[in-house]
């Protein structure tokens, strides 16, 4: 039991509920607790970056195999090439110790589910569709195509994470603080839990 890792926390919500937001305060608040896993992608890298750190660079060959073989929670191309977070990925992190955020669609939900990583589940919940676009507009990162795409898909994001039994909390994140306070609670309280359980967690 010692030696099993923390179990990974899943972060779903629509583009713009304020998953980043949530997840920087946690992050600055408990800078040795969690990690984030190293991505696949069939791109080629980028001057400065290193293989194993910014992502695990591979070849298309391998990486469509490896998604057919089950070994990606999930994986989609961008601009031609393949993304993904393996299975394999997550347990590095978990085995170095850190809580792996998993930052990831409801597709990539269903898939995680699937999986023995037993992750803690939470549904970040934006007050409105309305909401989410003033919060992306304000943002100022997004096309007006792009933040039509997002808010398309918003709609069927929201009916998935308040269906009863897909997550195992919902955040309803209307004020920040009181969302983040929240969220906080909800993950300590988790990780205290695993700590009586034996399981090492890093404060
Ligand atoms: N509760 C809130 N009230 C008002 N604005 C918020 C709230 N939470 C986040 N924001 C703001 O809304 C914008 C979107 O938040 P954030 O980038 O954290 O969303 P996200 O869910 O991570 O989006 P994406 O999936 O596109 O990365 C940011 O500019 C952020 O400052």
């Amino acid at each position: 039991m010692s030696r099993q890792g923390p179990r990974p926390v899943v972060v779903c919500g629509p583009s713009g509920s304020g998953k980043s937001t949530l997840l920087n305060r946690l992050f600055k608040e408990y800078p040795n607790t969690f990690g984030f896993s190293v991505s696949h992608t069939t791109r080629k890298p980028r001057p400065g970056e290193e293989d194993g750190v910014h992502y695990n660079y591979v070849e298309r060959d391998h990486m469509e195999a490896a998604v057919a073989n089950g070994e990606f929670i999930e994986s989609a191309t961008f601009g031609g090439n393949i993304y993904g977070t393996s299975k394999e990925a997550v347990r590095k992190v978990q085995n170095a110790g850190k809580v792996c955020i998993l930052d990831i669609e409801p597709q990539g939900v269903e898939q995680v589910k699937k999986t023995d990583l037993n992750p803690i589940l939470i549904y970040n919940n934006p007050p409105s569709i309305e909401a989410l676009e003033q919060r992306l507009r304000k943002r100022n990162t997004e096309t007006e195509e792009s933040l039509k795409k997002r808010l398309d898909a918003a709609a069927n994001e929201i009916a998935y994470g308040l269906t009863p039994g897909n997550f195992h909390k919902i955040i309803h994140n209307v004020d920040i603080d009181e969302a983040y306070e929240q969220f906080r609670e909800y993950i300590v309280a988790e990780l205290k839990a695993q700590e009586a359980a034996g399981i090492n967690i890093c404060w």
